[in-house]
């Protein structure tokens, strides 16, 4: 039997591209903060990543589709921080999103991280970006060098 899981340690060489949300930027630069200095401590060289930054997360399927199929990339990070406010906006802002970031990861040409957070409040969106409850641009960068890892290995079985 073949057991395989990806090696987070393997990053040198990859390339990486980040696409965050500028709305909630207070959180979204922690977010991103947390993502580039994991990929560093995971050995993913500066050169090798580019940021880019969207006006807001519903903005981020298309930037990241764009990016995908350029080539200039292996993996990708989506980073966001949707709010709930006081209309249903909250609401199909998250679906659209993930709706669109999920098929992006499914079909396109790259793995596609989920970091996109969708909170009830500012607080448990500061949590999830370097407080408390840990980063989630951070989780996303070992997880985008442990699929492209693993899929490596599916290729070489
Ligand atoms: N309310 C939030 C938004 N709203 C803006 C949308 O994402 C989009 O940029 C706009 O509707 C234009 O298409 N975006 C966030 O990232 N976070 C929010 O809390
Ligand atoms: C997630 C949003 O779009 C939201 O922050 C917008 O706030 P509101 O629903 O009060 O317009």
């Amino acid at each position: 039997m073949k057991e395989i899981t990806g090696n987070i340690a393997a990053g040198q060489n990859k390339k990486i591209g980040i696409v965050v949300a500028q709305f909630n930027g207070v959180v979204t630069d922690r977010l991103l903060e947390g993502a580039i200095g994991q990929l560093h401590k995971s050995g993913v060289k500066d050169d090798n990543i580019v940021v880019v930054h969207v006006p807001g997360a519903f903005e981020i399927a298309r930037t990241v589709n764009c990016l995908a199929k350029s080539g200039k990339v292996d993996g990708i990070i989506a980073l966001g921080a949707v709010i709930r406010g006081a209309t249903a906006h909250f609401t199909y802002v998250c679906e659209g999103t993930t709706a669109q970031l999920a098929a992006a990861t499914a079909n396109g040409k790259v793995p596609v991280m989920f970091g996109v957070l969708m909170t009830d409040t500012v607080e448990q969106a500061t949590d999830r970006a370097g407080g408390k409850a840990g980063n989630k641009g951070a989780e996303c960068a070992t997880d985008v060098l442990e699929v492209l890892n693993l899929e490596e290995q599916i290729n070489q079985i």
